[in-house]
């Protein structure tokens, strides 16, 4: 279904428009300008250094200024008794210096995302504005003082709605609804956890609050860095280009498993695996199995100071070892934990100071730089070798989970024997780097490698589709936080993993924040009422308690249920119609139906590709694997045989869920098994009472 963007009932001729053409021409020029200015800059600084940084800093500026012709400078307008500003994607202004448009993220646009009839916070009318390719096509207005306000139902956040999807996602900063725009403009202080029902905007209120936080906080941010964690490649290709769109570049996107990336992963454990190798008690084993590999010292060591030998007793030694074992491990300050690499670089300094001391006792005064000799002479580095050895965390993962007796004296009384089984590799490989590892085990060696050393954090961390991360992977993330703040970004009806818990605490706890305040959003942007409606009757199974999203539009066709003998005709045909038609077309199946769906469908003449995990560009009509297509979205989709889909997985249904709400404007169900009974519709008895 295609629809231009909105034009209001506005003519060429309109004196407001062609006012506002000439301010938008105005706008574009000052761009230019500006532009200019930043190419015109030059890069030399005092060393090549600094002239690299400078460089940079004008790539970045550049970038920022980039002027897309389909993206014009300004999208909205608010007046005030005195003032009026344009509000656009970021600042523009005049060779004088003078505001021309102003960037959304400052304090003085936010009445226009605010404002409302009950209270115009200052505002006496709001004007949104219309384009098509660039041009100002028309403009849409809001006299508050006179008590108008659309109240969310307004043409042309309906026309952006509605607007075929192709390509990437795009930002919502025209339209950022007051609810969502609470979330972006919260404090860079405060975590925030978002509940939000399919399609609520969720990834587009955490980007864009990335993009405010770093615009409010820009310096503190620049040095930290703001990171985006997404659930796979697919969907992080999928969101790129919105931060840069708002001109933000300097943003990390990972999935978790580019963040453990340290070994190569191989293979998959069985759910009950992984889920084991998720809990959170995995942390207490690994934690046991590093610093108990640290012994008690039963030799004295005699260490060499400038020229004099000194003997440190046993007694002594194990004085230093315990005192910098207990730093390691009863810390409850994480910022303050003494890790353990830095642990046995503290122990072979304490040696080497104490026989500084001794040698000070005895009239010496030995050089910083002598004591920093004695901490690295071999006698100091056997000891410690000994007492304190350098750990691999691969390495000790490994020895681990191919030792029975080793897993034992870590685990005894944390896990059972049972599940110490589960844990144990039947085969051991023959080396570290032969070794299958899954993703679980990388998250497991990430564990231990923050124990050994302090992971870089960043300032602020967006998390999606958090419903789905184990207590290890929220680990893995919380590592990457520092002393920032998050945004967690989910929904529990669309928690798939076999790990996902019911309530967002157990997520919260593994983040590192458990007092972060859910909010909720539930106005749902994405699917048409027709849709949801159908989607939602799954909910009080998958999701008792939570409550439904309310479309924010009804698309009276949008939902078909196309029971069928036989798939192929039926689907081809299905989607040879929606080939025709503008925007995206997903094709949503069982993972293990995909490679027959193409094949059935290029039988048929028909363009089609499988979308994949490695980010590459999806094709406008894309088959989909079932677990590939939590996040997109795409205007029309076809469900081949939602109870495969169901029977694939433990959480089926709720992966069925998150299927049925991917769309814009049409979902197509083919099926020619039952569907699930919850979807079933009503008995023609039950229908007629
Ligand atoms: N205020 C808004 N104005 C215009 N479009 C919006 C607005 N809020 C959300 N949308 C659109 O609704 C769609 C769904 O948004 P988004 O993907 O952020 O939702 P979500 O809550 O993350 O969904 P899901 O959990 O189903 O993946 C997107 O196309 C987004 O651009």
């Amino acid at each position: 279904m295609s629809r231009p963007p909105a034009a209001p009932e506005t003519t060429a001729a309109d004196p407001v428009l062609t006012a506002e053409r000439a301010h938008l021409a105005l706008a574009a020029a000052c761009l230019g300008q500006m532009r200019t200015a930043a190419g015109a800059v030059t890069d030399a600084g005092v060393d090549a250094w600094a002239s690299e940084r400078l460089g940079a800093a004008r790539a970045e500026r550049l970038a920022a200024l980039a002027h897309d012709p389909g993206v014009p400078p300004f999208f909205g307008r608010t007046d005030a008794e005195a003032e009026s500003f344009h509000v656009g994607r970021r600042h523009v202004r005049d060779a004088a210096g003078d505001a021309v448009v102003i960037d959304w993220r400052a304090p003085m646009s936010r009445p226009f995302y605010q404002a409302s009839a009950a209270d115009p916070q200052g505002l006496v009318r709001r004007r949104r504005f219309g384009f098509a390719g660039g041009e100002l096509t028309g403009y849409e207005d809001e006299v508050l003082a006179a008590g108008e306000d659309s109240l969310g139902d307004s043409a042309l956040l309906r026309a952006e709605i509605e607007r075929p999807r192709s390509g990437p996602m795009r930002d919502i900063v025209a339209t950022i609804q007051p609810d969502q725009d609470d979330i972006v403009r919260a404090p860079l202080t405060e975590s925030i956890c978002v509940q939000g029902a399919p399609g609520t905007g969720k990834t587009a209120v955490g980007l864009h609050r990335a993009a405010y936080l770093l615009y409010t906080h820009g310096e503190q941010l620049a040095r930290t860095g703001v990171l985006v964690v997404g659930p796979n490649r697919a969907f992080l290709r999928y969101i790129e280009q919105v931060l840069p769109a708002l001109g933000e570049v300097e943003v990390d996107q990972a999935t978790v498993a580019d963040l453990t990336a340290r070994v190569t992963v191989r293979a998959d454990d069985d759910p009950a695996v992984a889920v084991l190798k998720g809990d959170p008690r995995m942390a207490e084993v690994l934690r046991r199995a590093l610093w108990g590999g640290i012994s008690k010292p039963v030799d004295g060591v005699q260490v060499t100071l400038a020229g004099r030998r000194y003997r440190i007793s046993p007694e002594r030694l194990k004085r230093f070892v315990d005192d910098l074992r207990r730093a390691g491990t009863s810390s409850v300050d994480d910022q303050q934990v003494l890790h353990y690499a830095a642990g046995r670089e503290r122990l072979a300094m304490s040696l080497a100071e104490y026989a500084r001391r001794l040698k000070e006792a005895g009239g010496g005064s030995p050089s910083d730089a002598e004591t920093r000799r004695a901490a690295r002479s071999a006698e100091v580095r056997a000891f410690c070798d000994a007492v304190w050895p350098a750990v691999d965390a691969a390495g000790l993962v490994c020895g681990l989970l191919s030792d029975g007796e080793r897993l034992a004296r870590a685990a005894r009384g944390v896990l059972t024997e049972e599940e110490q089984a589960l844990l144990r590799w039947s085969a051991p490989p023959r080396s570290v780097r032969a070794a299958r590892w899954t993703p679980a085990d990388a998250v497991l060696v990430d564990e231990v490698a923050g124990m050994l050393e302090r992971t870089a954090g960043y300032g602020h961390v967006v998390v999606d589709e958090a419903q789905d991360l184990s207590p290890m992977q929220c680990r893995a993330v919380a590592r990457r936080l520092a002393a920032g703040s998050l945004t967690v970004l989910g929904d529990l009806a669309q928690a798939t993993s076999p790990w996902s818990a019911a309530d967002w605490s157990q997520t919260l706890t593994g983040l590192g924040r458990p007092d972060t305040t859910v909010r909720p959003l539930t106005r749902g942007y994405r699917v048409p009422g027709e849709v949801l409606d159908f989607a939602n009757r799954l909910l009080p199974r998958i999701a008792p308690g939570l409550p439904a999203a309310t479309a924010v539009r009804r698309e009276p066709g949008s939902l078909q249920l196309r029971p069928v003998a036989l798939l192929a005709g039926p689907l081809a045909e299905v989607v040879g119609e929606l080939a025709a038609t503008e925007g995206s077309t997903g094709v949503v199946c069982a993972d293990a139906a995909v490679a027959d769906v193409v094949g059935l469908l290029r039988t048929a003449g028909l363009d089609v590709a499988a979308l994949s995990d490695d980010g590459s560009e999806p094709t406008r009509v894309s088959v989909v694997p079932a677990t590939l297509v939590k996040g997109l979205e795409f205007d029309h989709v076809v469900v081949v045989e939602p109870a495969a889909i169901v029977a694939a997985e433990p959480r089926g249904l709720h992966r069925l869920y998150v299927v049925l709400t991917r769309a814009v404007s049409s979902l197509v169900v083919l099926h020619a098994g039952d569907l699930p009974d919850l979807l079933q519709p009503p008995a023609p008895s039950q229908a007629q009472a």
